[in-house]
This record gives C-alpha cells, sequence and structure tokens, in this order.
C-alpha cells in the first residue's frame, strides 16, 4: 500500500522581505524527496518550518493524516541534521550522538548506546567519540550531526545540506548510508540540496524551489530533461540552449534559430505541443541526447547534420566534444565510445538527435 507520510498544503511563510509561498507536496513513505534551488531560494526556510522552526501565515501540515502545523518541534518527531551541524559545544561527539535520543527516550539505554556504537562504525567516527566538537572537522561534525538525528528513530529526517562539507570518498559512504536508512527503515527522507547531480543519485522525487514557490516538480530525470524554465534549464546547467521561433512548413512544426542557422526539424508533435507558433522559445538538447557519428544516420528518426569538432575536454568517464557547424553544440560520450571513434579536433563529423530529445521552453 502506498502510504502518505506527508502532506504540506499551501505553506506561506514571511519572514524580512523574503516569503515562501503556497508550497503544496506530499511525501509517500517510499519516496526520497529532494528539495533543489539555487541559494537564497528558501531550501533552508521550508525545512525549518516543517520541524516547527518558523511560524507560518498560512497553510497545513499533515503527518500521516494527522494535523501538526501547530505542534512545537518537540511534539513532531522529526530529526534535522543542519548544514552548519550546530551541536552542543560543551558536549562530546559521544553525548551530542546520544542527547535527543535520550531526551525523547526513543529505547532504553542498552539499545541507544548499542545503535549508537553501529552508526559511528558505518559512519567512520567511532575514534572521535570522546572528542569535543571544536576539534572536528566540518565534514566529521556533519556525520556527528546526522548520527544525532538517526538516532532519535525519527518518523522523518530532514537533512540540511548534509553532503556539503564531505571528500569525495566520505560523500559517497554517505550517499550509500542515506539510502540504507531510507530502504531498509523506512524513514522518510527530505533532503535540501542546491547540487543536481546529488539530488539525481540520490531522490526518487525532487521539488525545485525558486525565489520561495515551488518552480518544478517531480521525477529527477524529468526534470533534467524537460526542465519547465529557461532559468531552470541553466540552473540545471542545460547545454544547447539556442533561442529562436517554432514554425510550420508542409504541416509539420520545424525550429528556427534566431542566429539565422538552418531550421531544425521536422520535430516531433509531443515535444512542442502547447507552445504558439512565432512566438519566442529555447531549445535545449541536453549534451548526452546529442549523438556524433563519423558519418550520417541513415535513419528517419533522427534530425541530422554536419560539423566539426572545434574542442575536446576530458574527465574521469567521459568527454564533452564541442562542436561547431548550423551553430554550436556539446556532446557527451564516454570514454569507450569515444576512443572507437578514433576522432580528434578539427574531423567533420555528423550530429543527430532524435526529435523526442529537442525540448522547447516558451520564454
Ligand atoms: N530570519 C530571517 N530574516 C530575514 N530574512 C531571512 C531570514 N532567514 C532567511 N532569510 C532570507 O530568506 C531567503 C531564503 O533563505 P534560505 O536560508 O531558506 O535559503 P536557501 O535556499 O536555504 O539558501 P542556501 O542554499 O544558501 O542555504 C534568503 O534571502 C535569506 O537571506
Amino acid at each position: 500500500m502506498i502510504e502518505t507520510l506527508l502532506e504540506v498544503s499551501n505553506l506561506t511563510v514571511k519572514t524580512g522581505k523574503f516569503s515562501l509561498k503556497n508550497i503544496s507536496f506530499d511525501l509517500k513513505a517510499e519516496e526520497y524527496l529532494i528539495v533543489l534551488g539555487p541559494t537564497g531560494s528558501g531550501k533552508t526556510i521550508l525545512l525549518e518550518t516543517l520541524a516547527g522552526l518558523r511560524t507560518l501565515q498560512d497553510g497545513k501540515i499533515l503527518l500521516m493524516d494527522q494535523n501538526i502545523t501547530h505542534l512545537p518541534p518537540e511534539q513532531r518527531n522529526f530529526g534535522f541534521a543542519y548544514q552548519d551541524s550546530l551541536l552542543y559545544p560543551f558536549l562530546t561527539v559521544k553525548d551530542n550522538i546520544l542527547f535527543g535520543a535520550k531526551a525523547r527516550g526513543v529505547a532504553g539505554e542498552t539499545k541507544i548506546q548499542k545503535r549508537m556504537r553501529q552508526l559511528v562504525e558505518i559512519m567512520n567516527i567511532s575514534h572521535l567519540i570522546e572528542r569535543y566538537p571544536r576539534n572536528l572537522s566540518g565534514g566529521e561534525k556533519q556525520r556527528v550531526s546526522l548520527a544525532r538525528a538517526i538516532l532519535t528513530q525519527p518518523s522523518l529526517l530532514l537533512l540540511d545540506e548534509p553532503l556539503s562539507a564531505l571528500d569525495p570518498a566520505t560523500r559517497q559512504l554517505m550517499k550509500n548510508l542515506l539510502r540504507e536508512i531510507h530502504n531498509t527503515e523506512r524513514l522518510g527522507i527530505i533532503h535540501v540540496t542546491h547540487d543536481f547531480s546529488e539530488a539525481i543519485q540520490m531522490g526518487t522525487k525532487i521539488i525545485v524551489l525558486n525565489n520561495g514557490s515551488i518552480e518544478q516538480s517531480g521525477a529527477p530525470l524529468d526534470i533534467f530533461f524537460r526542465p519547465a524554465s529557461l532559468s531552470l534549464a541553466q540552473f540545471l546547467q542545460g547545454e544547447n540552449l539556442i533561442g529562436g521561433t517554432l514554425i510550420s512548413q508542409n504541416n509539420q512544426t520545424w525550429f528556427k534559430p534566431s542566429n539565422n542557422e538552418p531550421m531544425l526539424g521536422p520535430l516531433n508533435d509531443s515535444s512542442v505541443n502547447g507552445l504558439e507558433k512565432h512566438k519566442p522559445v529555447v531549445m535545449m538538447i541536453r549534451s548526452g541526447n546529442l549523438f556524433l557519428h563519423r558519418q550520417y544516420d541513415s535513419s528517419q528518426e533522427f534530425i541530422s547534420w554536419s560539423a566539426e569538432i572545434n574542442h575536446l575536454s576530458f574527465d574521469r568517464t567521459h568527454v564533452d566534444v564541442f562542436c561547431k557547424g548550423n551553430g554550436s553544440w556539446q556532446t557527451s560520450l564516454s570514454l569507450s565510445q569515444w576512443l572507437n571513434l578514433e576522432l580528434s579536433e578539427g574531423d567533420l563529423v555528423k550530429l543527430s538527435v532524435k526529435p523526442e530529445n529537442c525540448h522547447f521552453i516558451s520564454c
């Protein structure tokens, strides 16, 4: 049975000049919700409101059908791990971790101690438990803060940038741990980040905040490939963003770039649905959806054109290939695909894209 853990409707929160406006979403027990957004978009304020730390002007919060909108924080049974960890400076790491669980009386002393030892082991902080917070690095503090939140056995875990201060190896470890906790304990998680790679790796659902409002919500890949606005496409580092208009030709829709490059099409009806012809749009083609070949792909399924390889940028697993021809294009290949093609800068190539992978945003 799909169980709704949290239901948030029309939350409005004013703080100084900033407002969270009409925030509505729900969270099923099996979902891992990511709140994504640029700095200052209201992510922390949303978490703090859910935790009962902010006064709301309007709206309702239901936790398993129980109205908790006006409950004080200590009665909500939420775990909160902060970006800046907020540990008690006068308590050791061990006592910091135990503090919440003991205060809430979540289990007997022996059980809490046992679970604490398991958690610090998994989080690789067992050697730190007698230290005081002032003697920890930022990443160590974050792990302590997370262990403290998990140990309280909350019904919902609120995580504010929980991985931001960790090195890549520890970050991966913590991602695995969070996934495991989420899956095995069916613990609801709301995880705030401004890092889309983190969002796509961890989330089963994303809400994107922009200037205090939900700009888009849905499955991570849907948001990645089909952002609803130009600002979101830019925030998600959308590649091949080109301004232009849609026009009709022989009963088909084509894209006419505003830079006087040749038209691109015919397009797929579903990708231009609801968009008006001759009105400004931006086309986005994700670099992974733009294919590079030595020769034309004769398949009718693709829109293809010629280009020249202009510039290459390698990383550990991929190469970004920048091409010029009917405009400037960026495509991305795995290193093995690239090596198989035996190409280099200056070579002539063919680019192709499936019409349904041309995403259009009205401006
Ligand atoms: N107590 C406050 N009084 C006035 N303005 C506030 C207060 N707290 C936060 N703000 C403002 O509200 C806006 C949203 O803040 P919030 O911390 O939620 O952003 P965020 O999306 O979490 O950003 P970041 O990614 O940088 O942590 C910011 O412009 C911030 O300056």
